[in-house]
This record gives C-alpha cells, structure tokens and sequence, in this order.
C-alpha cells in the first residue's frame, strides 16, 4: 500500500489529504501537524476549519485510510510520499521584510524529513512557495541526506475556501512540475498516478519545477488582478453615475474576459491573494525587474484604497464623525461560507472606524469573539503563523462587541456596514431593523448583497459599492 504523510493539517492539508484519502481507498493517508489543539480537533466532531462538505469526506475515511496525528517522525518515516502544506507567511523582518516569503517552516520541515528519512522520498511542494523554492529545498535535503534519494516535486494547491471540497472533486487542473531527468520524470508519473484516481488524465499537468512554483503566483495574481481592476472601476462608476454590476456583466460577456470573480467588494481577503503577489513583486524585484514589481504592487494599492474609501464613505455620510456611535459590522469573514479571517476586509475597516472612535457591534455566522478580538489586536501578517506560535491578545478592544444575532447587532445602531456576502443578510428583516435603529439610518453594502432600493423605500440611506449614488451620498467627499 502507498503511503502518503502530509505535513500541515491546515486549510489546505485537511481537505486536500480527506479527498485524496476518499478517492484512493489503495493509499493510506496521514496528516500530522506541530499544533496538537489542531490534530485534536481532526479527529473529533468538531473538524477545526469550516468548509461545506468536508465533514461527510472526513467521517467516511477517518480511521480507515485517512488518519490524523502528532507523531510526526513516525509518519514520515514510513512515507513514500510527503506533501507539505505548511504556513509560508510573509517576512515581518530582515531582509525582504513586508514583501518575502517566510520559508522558516518550509526549511525546518525539509530538515526534520532528511533526519529522519530511512527510505527513498517523494517531496511535494504543496505550500505556495517562492519560484526556485524546489532548488533549495534540494539541496537541504541531499547534504544531509545519508545517501537516501529525494525527488521534489512541485504540485500547488487551486482550491478556494468555501468551495474547497467541489474544487478537489472537479479540479480545472492539477499542475504537477518535476526534474526533467529519468527520476524527476518518474516521481511525477507516482504522483500523476494518485490523482488519475479521479481527476480525467488530460486535466493534470506536467511541467519542469519553475513553471508549476511560478504558475500558481501568476494565477493569484491574475485573479487578484481582474478584483482590483472592477474595484476600480467601481470608483469611477460611482464619479459617474454608471453602475458596477451593469459594467462588469457587459464587460464579463465578452467570451475572451468571462464573467466569473468581477464582482465589485470593499477589497479582496483571504491569507494567499496579499502574500503571494507581495512574494511576487520581492522575487521581481530580485531579479532586477522594477518595473514588473511595480505593475503587480498596484493590484494590492488598489485594494488598500478599497478599503479606506470605504470608510472614508462612512464617516463622511454620517456628517463626518463616527464618534460615539454605533456602528453595526454583518460579516467578518473574509468571504461566504468559511470561517477564515486571515486578511479579512472587515479587520482594516473595523480598524478605521475605531480610528475615528466608533463603537462597533459585530456579527458573523461563523467567527468567534475571540477570533475578532485576537484579529483585532494583532499586527499585520501575524495571523499567518501556527496558531500555537501566535502572539495572544494581551487586551481586547472594549469599543468592541460582538453578537451570534444580527439584530442585536443593529439594533440602535447609527449605521450597518456589510462586510461578507453571506446569503443570510439577503434575507434580513430589514423593517423590523430600521425601526431598531437611530434615524437617519445608513446601510454601506460592501458586498453588493442587499436590495438598495428596497431598503430605500423602507427609509434606509443606502451606499453599495460602484452603484449611483443617493443623493444624500452625492453632497458628502468621499475621499477624505
Ligand atoms: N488557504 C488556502 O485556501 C490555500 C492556501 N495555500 C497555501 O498552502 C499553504 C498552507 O496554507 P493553509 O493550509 O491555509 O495554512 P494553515 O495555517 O491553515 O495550515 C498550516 C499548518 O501547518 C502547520 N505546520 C507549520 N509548520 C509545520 C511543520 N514543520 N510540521 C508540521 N506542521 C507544520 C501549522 O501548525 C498549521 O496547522 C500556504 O503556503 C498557502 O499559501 C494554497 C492554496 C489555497
Ligand atoms: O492560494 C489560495 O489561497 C487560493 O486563493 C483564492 O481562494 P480564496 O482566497 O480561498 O477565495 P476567493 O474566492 O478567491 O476570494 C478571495 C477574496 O476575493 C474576494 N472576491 C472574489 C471574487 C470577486 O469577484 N470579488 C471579490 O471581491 C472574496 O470576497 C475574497 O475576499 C483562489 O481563488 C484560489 O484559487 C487559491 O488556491
């Protein structure tokens, strides 16, 4: 039997390694990770991440072929194959700080694999990780290797959270890049050969090394792209009058742009789509490249300004001051169906109306307090460390509050920020809101996700991104 180990039991472990172990009841699977609350919570009835579908997956193979553990020398030293999915966050000092990938839990985890390797290893580089990552990586494993032979491969992850578990059933593609040489070319035949257990054979791709580390920074950087370019636009609909969604619906029907990820938000989240093109824009750089640098840097300027002139448009609507008042935050999460809040929109507006002293009241489906409490109070790119080695919250924020009721988080409330499309705030009875809340009452859709002139005829001012504006709106700057 095949023996796969997987090192990371995160987002992208977890249900990469439950798919894997559902299609492929041949293989044996197990996921081990430094972070024991996490491996608890892996095999209890809790699974630590929320994803749709992924319980069903986990509690069909869990204990049969899919197992989850701490013993991590073990399991590797009894792998033929070692997936590793481990944080790959961005340097907060040193050299490349703000920019670089942190690849310390990348090394310490090659390091660990050449000690404890008896036998013969595929490696698999299944984190997101530097163009040229596989090269270093080589070369940590074979100078202290005992003669063992390693080969690398480099096979990064599509899948998008919320939808993690429809993306590893019917991938678009699965890219697996390796050593043009004899062995190269066999370890990516082993690994073609695990995913051919589902995926058609035309859909997984082969490349050499650099091309699969550098395609999955392109296609993030793409997508990230094609969000801060309607973002964009959105500023210019609202100067104009034009509406977002009707722009991006005619623009999306040109059949060589598409339709899909042009919806107009307060700013993309998430813990890849920042990272990685700031990964992107340091290798540029390294390679003496400015000017590529400064092309993809944009992608992320727009998104901060996104986000500011979101708040900005609060404030300025509600008579230029937030002080004091209520504001009333639906969603945290940095988009539907999860509750992930790594980058989260919701974490810079937050902290922008605090700046200009609002009491917020938060709501969200699936975020704890103590997440947006912890997420609130942690300095940029800290949140990208395993959990165990993050910095706790040495206070909470008191003008902070927050709810498992979206009414209690509106009532009284000045205004109503919606900050995660979740279907439930389509559904709110938005009547018995407004009658709740201090008059005028302000609804800022960051989200597109409300009926705005429904709302208006309730009595609600209403502002949604790239929409045209309320007259109220139209007499307030938008930027300050
Ligand atoms: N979250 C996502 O949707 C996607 C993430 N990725 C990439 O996958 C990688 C992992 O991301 P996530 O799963 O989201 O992160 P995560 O933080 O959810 O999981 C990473 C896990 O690795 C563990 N870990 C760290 N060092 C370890 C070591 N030496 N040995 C064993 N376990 C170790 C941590 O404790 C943590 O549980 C990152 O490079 C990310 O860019 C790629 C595609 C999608
Ligand atoms: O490398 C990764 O981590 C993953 O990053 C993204 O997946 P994810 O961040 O989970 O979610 P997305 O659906 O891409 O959304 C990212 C952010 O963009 C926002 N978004 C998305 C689409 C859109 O049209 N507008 C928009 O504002 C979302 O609300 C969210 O905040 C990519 O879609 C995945 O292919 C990739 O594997």
């Amino acid at each position: 039997m095949v023996k796969i180990c997987c090192l990371g039991a995160g987002y992208v472990g977890g249900p990469t390694m439950a798919v894997i172990a559902l299609k492929c009841p041949d293989i044996q699977v197990v996921v081990v990770d430094i972070t024991k609350s996490r491996i608890d919570a892996w095999n209890s009835d809790t699974l630590p991440i929320y994803e749709p579908g992924l319980d069903d997956v986990v509690k069909q193979c869990r204990g049969k072929n899919l197992f989850f553990s701490n013993d991590i020398e073990k399991h590797v030293s009894e792998a033929d194959i070692i997936f590793v999915s481990v944080n790959t966050p961005t340097k907060t000092r040193g050299l490349g700080a703000g920019k670089a990938a942190d690849l310390t839990y990348w090394e310490s985890a090659a390091r660990m694999i050449a000690d404890v390797a008896k036998s013969d290893k595929i490696v698999v580089e299944k984190s997101t990780v530097p163009v040229k990552t596989a090269e270093a990586i080589e070369k940590i494993l074979t100078h202290n290797s005992n003669g063992i032979n390693f080969q690398i491969l480099s096979n990064p992850e599509f899948l998008a959270e919320g939808t993690a578990i429809q993306d590893l059933f019917n991938p678009d593609r699965v890219l697996i890049g390796g050593r043009e040489t004899p062995e190269g070319q066999k370890a990516v035949q082993t690994l073609k050969a695990v995913y051919a257990h589902w995926v058609p054979e035309d859909q997984i791709l082969t490349t050499n090394l650099w091309s699969a580390e550098l395609s999955k920074l392109a296609a993030n950087a793409f997508l990230a792209q094609r969000i801060s370019s309607v973002n964009a636009m959105s500023a210019l609909c609202e100067a104009t009058g034009a509406n977002v969604s009707e722009v991006s619906y005619a623009v999306g029907k040109d059949s060589r742009i598409g339709p899909k990820f042009l919806n107009a938000s307060v700013g993309f989240g998430g813990s890849c789509f920042q990272k990685d093109i700031l990964n992107l824009v340091y290798i540029c750089e390294c390679n003496g490249l400015p000017e590529v640098a400064n092309y993809w840097k944009q992608v992320i300027k727009i998104n901060d300004y996104q986000k500011s002139r979101f708040v900005n448009r609060v404030v300025s609507s509600m008579f230029n001051t937030v002080a004091n008042k209520k504001i009333a935050v639906l969603g945290f999460a940095f988009k539907k169906d999860t509750g992930d809040t790594r980058e989260t929109p919701a974490i810079d507006v937050c902290k922008g109306l605090l700046g200009d002293k609002a009491k917020i009241s938060i709501y969200d489906p699936q975020v704890t307090e103590d997440q947006i409490q912890r997420d609130l109070a942690m300095n940029k790119f800290d949140w990208d460390h395993p959990v165990h080695l993050q910095p706790m919250s040495p206070t909470t924020t008191k003008q902070v509050s927050v709810t498992w009721d979206a009414y209690e988080a509106t009532k009284d409330a000045h205004g109503i920020c919606i900050l995660t499309e979740w279907d439930e705030f389509k559904t709110l009875d938005y009547t018995k809101i407004y009658d709740s809340m201090q008059k005028p009452a302000f609804v800022f859709d960051g989200r597109n996700v409300v009926d705005s002139e429904k709302l208006r005829e309730i009595g609600f001012i209403v502002y949604s991104i790239g929409k045209p504006l309320d007259a109220w709106l139209k007499d307030m700057p938008a930027v300050a």
